[in-house]
C-alpha cells in the first residue's frame, strides 16, 4: 500500500499530476464495437450521437487471429474520427496475456491523448491495478501527455470480488468498477452457460397450501447477481468512483435486460455495457431518472428549505436522509441534461409534483 502522503504523486518523473476526483461526465451506456470491423466501425459516427461511451474492444470477443488489426483499427479511429462529446475508451486484453503490454503502449503512445479510460479485464486485486498505474505513468511520460489516462477494472474473477474493496482504492487513476458475469460465472464454477442476466432455476418457492407439494405454489425468481453488484457497488461509493453493471448477451431480450439494468440503476450503478446498438436506447432509458422522479426530488428540495427536520409531503414523511437521496436524483438529473437535451426538456416539462 503506497503511503497516504504520496497516494496523489504521479508514479514516473515527468508523468501528468493524478487526479483528486474521477470527473463526473455521463456514462450511462459504455458501448462495446470492436475496432477491426469495418461493419461495426461504419456506425460510429452515427453512435457517437447517442452513446456517452464508445469502447474499443480488444479483448474477449475479437478473435485471437484479429487482435492486431483491432489494436490498429483503434489508433486510427481514434485519430481520425471526431466522437463529439461522446467519450472514446479501450478494454486491453488481459495482463497475462500476449498482448496487453503491446495494446498499453501502443495506444497511450499513439493515441494517450485521445482516451479518457482504459478498462482491464480480470483483475484479480490491487496488484494488477499496481502494475498498470506504474506502466501508464511510465508511457504517459513518455509521451508527453499531460492528463493522466484513467483505469476502470472489471470484477469478474472470485478473487477479484473477495478484494474489490482494495481494487477501488488501488490507485487515484481509478475510474470505476464494472460487473463482468460471464467471466464471474466461469471463475466461481456456478452452473450457468449465459451471458449476464436472470436463471429460471434460481428461484423461492412459495410455502406448501397442505399436504400436495405441488398445489398452488408460485415461484419467484432471484437475481444472481445482487449480492455482487451490492458489494461492488459500496466499494465503488466508498472510495469515490463510479460502478456500472456490465453486458447482457441475450440481445434479442430487450425486456429482461432493461429489468437488469434498472436493478443495478436502482442499487447504485451509474451504467452499463451496451454490446449491440439497439441496447443503446435502454441504457439511455434507465440510466437517466424519470422525468416523475425528478419533479418528486426537486420538490422534496424545495420543501425541505435547509434540508433539516421532519416535514409530510402527501402523505410521507420526509428528513434529512429522504432530501439527500432526492439530491442524488435531482444532480444526477442536471448533469445528464446539460449533455441532453431532449432530457432537458423533459425534465422542464415536468412540473414539480404540486
Ligand atoms: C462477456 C463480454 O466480454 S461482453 C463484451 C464483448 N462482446 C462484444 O463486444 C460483442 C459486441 N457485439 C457484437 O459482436 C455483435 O453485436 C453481435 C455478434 C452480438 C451481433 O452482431 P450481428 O449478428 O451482426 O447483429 P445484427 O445483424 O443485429 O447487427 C446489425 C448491424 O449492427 C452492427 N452492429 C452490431 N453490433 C454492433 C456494435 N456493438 N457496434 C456497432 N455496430 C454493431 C452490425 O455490424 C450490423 O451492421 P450491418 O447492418 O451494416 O450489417
Ligand atoms: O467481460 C465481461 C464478462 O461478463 O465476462
Ligand atoms: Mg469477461
Amino acid at each position: 500500500m503506497r503511503s497516504p502522503k504520496d497516494f496523489f504523486a504521479p508514479l514516473a518523473v515527468g508523468a501528468p499530476d493524478p487526479v483528486r476526483e474521477i470527473p463526473v461526465r455521463p456514462s450511462r451506456m459504455i458501448h462495446f464495437f470492436d475496432p477491426g470491423n469495418e461493419k461495426m466501425t461504419a456506425k460510429l459516427p452515427d453512435l457517437a450521437s447517442k452513446a456517452d461511451v464508445l469502447l474499443g474492444n480488444l479483448e474477449d470477443a475479437v478473435r485471437a487471429d484479429r487482435k492486431v488489426a483491432a489494436r490498429q483499427g483503434l489508433v486510427a479511429l481514434a485519430k481520425n474520427t471526431d466522437f463529439g462529446a461522446a467519450q472514446l475508451w479501450t478494454r486491453i486484453n488481459s495482463l497475462d496475456s500476449p498482448w496487453a503490454l503491446d495494446d498499453l503502449i501502443t495506444l497511450v503512445t499513439e493515441v494517450g491523448d485521445r482516451l479518457d479510460v482504459i478498462m482491464v479485464p480480470k483483475v484479480d486485486g490491487a496488484q494488477d491495478i499496481h502494475y498498470v498505474d506504474r506502466l501508464l505513468a511510465q508511457l504517459e511520460a513518455r509521451a508527453g501527455l499531460r492528463r493522466p489516462l484513467l483505469v476502470h477494472a472489471i470484477l469478474e474473477t472470485a478473487s477479484g470480488v473477495a478484494n474489490v474493496e482494495e481494487i477501488a482504492g488501488a490507485s487515484p487513476r481509478m475510474q470505476g468498477i464494472s460487473l463482468g458475469p460471464a467471466d464471474l460465472a466461469a471463475s466461481r464454477r456456478m452452473k450457468t452457460t449465459r451471458v449476464g442476466g436472470g436463471h429460471p432455476g434460481y428461484l423461492v418457492r412459495s410455502d406448501p397450501a397442505g399436504d400436495d407439494l405441488h398445489a398452488g405454489r408460485t415461484t419467484y425468481q432471484q437475481d444472481l447477481w445482487h449480492y455482487t453488484v451490492a458489494r461492488m457497488v459500496d466499494a465503488c461509493a466508498a472510495n469515490g468512483i463510479l460502478p456500472y453493471y456490465g453486458p447482457f448477451g441475450d440481445i434479442r431480450d430487450v425486456v429482461a435486460c432493461e429489468d437488469q439494468f434498472r436493478n443495478a440503476f436502482l442499487l447504485g450503478c451509474v451504467g452499463a455495457w451496451t454490446l449491440h446498438p439497439v441496447q443503446i436506447e435502454i441504457a439511455r432509458k434507465v440510466f437517466s431518472p424519470s422525468p416523475e422522479d425528478v419533479a418528486w426530488a426537486r420538490r422534496v428540495i424545495r420543501e425541505m428549505g435547509d434540508g433539516t427536520g421532519a416535514v409530510m409531503i402527501d402523505g410521507k414523511m420526509q428528513d434529512d436522509a429522504s432530501v439527500k437521496q432526492c439530491k442524488v436524483v435531482a444532480e444526477l438529473a442536471d448533469a445528464l441534461a446539460a449533455r441532453d437535451p431532449e432530457l432537458a426538456k423533459a425534465y422542464d416539462a415536468v412540473k414539480e409534483t404540486s
